[in-house]
């Protein structure tokens, strides 16, 4: 049986169309050479692969998170101190999303991308020497993209992860660049310091399809970029050293707030004592005004108590 004339237009044209940034994106990653990535992030802790996906995706992606930014999607990015967080735009000049792949508003290029990037992650961690390098395996990754914006937008000397004796969550940082005709005098080269003391940094500057690897205890550093930078960071982190890390952070902090409290109760009692009333409302908890409270009550009672024995002493020497 003879096919329709339709056919043969429709499978040629589908034959010759260029495959779909997604489509490229999962070609590329099945081809990355995630044996040869592993060890070299276990010896040097760092690894630069060129020419990642194809300039396509790296196109597409950066129209992508160009939309997210255009659309309002993107907040100033914060300084974390432990779980707090503050913006401090001497530190940090970039303006940032977490993206959740799972969500509905993610675009299709990013959510191709984020799976790519997984599978990666689940080949790096069959890595024995990797895994024994970063304490742990890779369970799963946390995605953010990033805007730089130019006129001097920069990020100071910091590592995205404590070093031992922590065993913090992130074990690799993941940089996917995307910033076409990118050259010396747009500035925002990233600064990795490799590990040892003696080591002078690797400068990486943020050219588009270049995929940046490193340990993410390795102190790092974006020099000033004069001219809007991009790129998208993968989080590979150990699930168990994630929830001690949140964990620990958590009973410090409760701690922290505790001392504050009997700081200030000592404070109020003192004031109490001294009949003065210049204590500050606002340095008074929940937790320090129960504490307080408790206090009177003891106090009443210790004194109901004398008042009590008191009078019974005069009872009887009446
Ligand atoms: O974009 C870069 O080159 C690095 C950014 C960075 O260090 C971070 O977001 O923690
Ligand atoms: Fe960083």
């Amino acid at each position: 049986m003879a096919l329709p004339w339709w056919w043969r237009d429709a499978s040629r044209a589908l034959a010759s169309a260029d495959p779909s940034p997604c489509a490229l994106i999962a070609r590329r990653a099945a081809q990355l050479d995630a044996e040869a990535i592993a060890a070299r992030l276990a010896t040097r802790g760092y690894a630069v692969l060129d020419a990642a996906f194809g300039g396509a995706v790296a196109r597409a992606i950066c129209e992508a998170i160009r939309g997210l930014h255009l659309a309002g999607r993107l907040h100033r990015g914060k300084v974390q101190h432990g779980l707090q967080q503050s913006v401090n735009t001497s530190s940090r000049g970039d303006r940032i999303a977490f993206l959740k792949p799972e969500d509905e508003g993610t675009p299709e290029v990013l959510h191709a991308y984020a799976a790519s990037v997984d599978l990666l992650r689940e080949r790096l961690s069959r890595h024995l020497a990797l895994a024994l390098r970063l304490e742990g395996g890779l369970d799963g990754c946390h995605y953010m993209c990033a805007v730089y914006p130019g006129g001097g937008a920069h990020y100071v000397k910091h590592r995205d992860s404590l070093p031992a004796p922590h065993r913090a969550g992130r074990k690799l940082t993941v940089i996917y660049y995307l910033n076409e005709g990118w050259s010396r005098e747009h500035g925002g080269v990233l600064r990795v310091w490799p590990p040892g003391d003696a080591c002078e940094p690797v400068e990486i500057p943020p050219l588009a399809d270049r995929l940046l690897l490193f340990v993410s205890t390795l102190e790092h550093e974006v020099l000033p970029a004069w001219r809007p930078r991009y790129a998208l960071t993968t989080w590979m982190f150990n699930a168990r050293h994630s929830a001690m890390e949140t964990l620990t952070e958590t009973l410090r902090q409760k701690k922290e707030a505790a001392e504050a409290g009997t700081l200030n109760c000592r404070k109020l009692l003192a004031a109490l004592d001294a009949e003065s009333s210049d204590e500050d409302e606002q340095v008074v908890g929940n937790a320090t005004a129960q504490k307080v409270i408790f206090q009177l009550l003891k106090r009443r009672q210790a004194k109901a108590k004398k008042a009590a024995e008191a009078s019974s002493v005069d009872d009887g020497a009446g």
